[in-house]
């Protein structure tokens, strides 16, 4: 679904570009983000290998939904490449990168509360060629468990639900990579759980997440590698047990320098 014969996109392995690893499927290189005098992300080079769950996480104001946003094209970097699938997208539209297969759900549920959960999913699968859209309605209904909801209006849905739902209408796009931000913040103890479960069912599937959170307990379930950002820059990446048992990310916690 990448446009490799686009004569205005750069055509560059991931594992050219950066010398990381053979199966990334997302690299930025030495991106870099200013806001006037400050800089939210400074040099990063940050990987995800093809079907990885990497959570990437950081105290407040580490920059890691600028990274996000430029990753997913809704901020453009003051310097550095985004490649994504072999695909320098640095100066791609973000629309464009949904097609390339990059998913994104942002924190606040972006549904249409009017409409029926079905009809929310049904929104995206017209941009897909489905051709059946009624079984694919029903499948990713079943997948995200709203099968008895389908005829509810989205508003009238809980706030968890309503994560579900934003979650499914993005996997309807089928994307290699889908990035979500905070997906559980403000959601019960129950909420929580099943959003887990879904992300573990994609995850083993094959695709791939990048996902920014702060409830730890969630991270701990769902991911295995996680990527530390502090000050606008990789900090520490590793397995969750080194990470969380690292007293320099505790201390940056604590909002000390380490
Ligand atoms: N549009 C903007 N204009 C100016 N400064 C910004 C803008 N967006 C973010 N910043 C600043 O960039 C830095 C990184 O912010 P960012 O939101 O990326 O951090 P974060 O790690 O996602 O934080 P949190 O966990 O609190 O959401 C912060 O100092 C923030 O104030």
């Amino acid at each position: 679904m990448s446009t490799p014969g686009d004569p205005n996109v750069r055509v560059t392995p991931a594992v050219a570009a950066t010398g990381l690893d053979q199966d990334a499927v997302l690299a930025t290189e030495n991106v870099t983000k200013h806001f006037g005098g400050l800089t939210a992300v400074d040099s990063v080079d940050f990987t995800v290998a093809e079907g990885e769950l990497r959570c990437l996480i950081g105290p407040n104001g580490a920059g890691k939904s600028t990274l996000l946003e430029l990753i997913t094209g809704q901020l453009s970097p003051t310097k550095g490449h985004v490649y994504f699938d072999g695909i320098d997208l640095t100066d791609m539209p973000a629309h464009e990168r949904i097609d390339a297969g990059l998913s994104v759900k942002f924190q606040s549920p972006h549904i249409y509360e009017g409409l029926t959960v079905a009809q929310n999913l049904q929104i995206p699968l017209q941009r897909t060629d489905c051709d059946d859209i009624r079984s694919a309605t029903h499948e990713t209904l079943e997948e995200i468990e709203l099968a008895d909801r389908a005829d509810t209006p989205a508003g009238d849905l809980s706030h968890g639900q309503q994560q579900r739902l934003e979650i499914g209408m993005a996997t309807t796009l089928e994307p290699t990579l889908m990035l979500l931000d905070e997906p559980v913040a403000g959601m019960s103890v129950e909420e929580t759980a099943s959003v887990a479960d879904l992300i573990r069912s994609l995850n083993d599937d094959g695709m791939a997440f990048v996902v920014i959170e702060h409830d730890m307990e969630f991270v701990r379930t769902i991911s295995d590698q996680v990527t530390v950002l502090n000050q606008g820059s990789i900090f520490r990446q590793g397995p969750i047990e080194e990470i969380e048992a690292d007293e320099a990310v505790q201390r940056i916690y604590l909002g000390e320098d380490a």
